[in-house]
């Protein structure tokens, strides 16, 4: 399918949005980064602060700033939150394939693929560059393709099949092998395409880096298939791991690793909901606590980090 490249996406998106964007943010070396980036127009990331932001609020941010600077942005709904994670996610998608000719991407499972659901539609589905993209699974579950608990099924259904990108550039896991024998595999590719050059290797920690990784979390904290209190969480050598014991059903997945979290160029969170406030709360709003949750983890050395979160997800900070 030919694609064609439209005019930047307009920045009526981005003044609608009722977002509160945190305080520190703005005046950070990081969002400064951001907004003079030609490649990611700051259209995405508001200069000032949306005038629903009370003072109390806005300090209590500010103070939250002081020790965190993490960008966070709040939306009033889902569906806004999915508008502005679409043209994030579109905005690096133009980065890197102009830029490098392939966009690299890891996709969570759970309630991601809908947070993506503006992307198979206009100005979108037919102004990327689909047939760059390379696509990878943070985590997956250890069953056949065709399970509906497969992340591999989730995102073909509400995402792959609705885009143009070659099925060839779509890594999905072997799900005839084991737990441990789809680990080894999926690493065994993942280094194949580091040699190939279609996925970099980032020179500081030799772990492959990632263009994007989007993640989900769990109301008990937990990233990709790493839970709060598993050994896996404090691996150091692995690309890909395996566990048989997840807490949350099915118990056998692969993941990716921390430092390969950790080395990507771009991560996002994308999180809603009620059920995850207090976690959300853990993870942003409580510096002093010293039980860090896999969430909290996630700090990509040299790359950027946001968090998408609605009302609810932030009704604790
Ligand atoms: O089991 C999993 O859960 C997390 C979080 O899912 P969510 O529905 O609460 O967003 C998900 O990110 C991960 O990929 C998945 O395997």
């Amino acid at each position: 399918m030919q694609t064609r490249r439209r005019a930047p996406h307009s920045l009526h998106l981005a003044e609608e949005l009722y977002t509160f964007v945190y305080l520190h943010y703005l005046y950070s070396p990081y969002y400064q980064t951001l907004c003079d980036s030609d490649s990611l127009p700051s259209s995405l990331y508001p200069q000032r602060t949306s005038s629903s932001l009370s003072l109390s609020h806005s300090k209590e941010l500010a103070s939250m700033a002081e020790t965190k600077k993490l960008p966070v942005q709040i939306f009033k709904s889902e569906d806004l939150l999915a508008d502005s994670l679409a043209k994030y996610v579109a905005d690096l998608s133009n980065k890197f394939t102009s830029e490098r000719g392939a966009f690299t991407v890891c996709l969570s499972g759970g309630s991601m693929i809908d947070y993506l659901r503006k992307l198979p539609e206009p100005p979108y589905v037919d102004s990327l560059e689909w047939s760059k993209w390379q696509v990878f699974w943070l985590d997956e579950r250890v069953v056949p393709k065709t399970d509906p608990e497969s992340n591999y099924k989730l995102a073909l259904d509400g995402l792959l099949s609705k885009v143009p990108i070659p099925p060839a550039n779509v890594y999905a896991i072997n799900d005839t092998l084991s737990a441990e024998g789809a680990a080894d595999d999926y690493e065994s590719r993942l280094r194949e395409l580091v040699k190939n050059g279609v996925i970099t290797l980032s020179p500081t920690s030799g772990f492959p880096k990632f263009d994007l990784i989007l993640l989900g979390m769990g109301p008990d904290g937990h990233v990709a298939s790493l839970f709060p209190g598993h050994p896996l969480v404090h691996e150091k050598k692995r690309w890909v791991a395996f566990l048989t014991d997840s807490p949350k059903l099915p118990p056998e997945r692969i993941t990716l690793t921390f430092p390969v979290i950790n080395s990507c160029a771009y991560a996002a969170f994308a999180v809603t909901g009620k059920e995850e406030a207090d976690a959300v709360h853990s993870v942003l709003g409580k510096p002093e606590n010293p039980v860090k949750l896999p969430a909290a983890l996630v700090h990509p050395k040299g790359g950027e980090l946001i968090w998408f979160l609605d009302e609810d997800a932030a009704s604790k900070l």
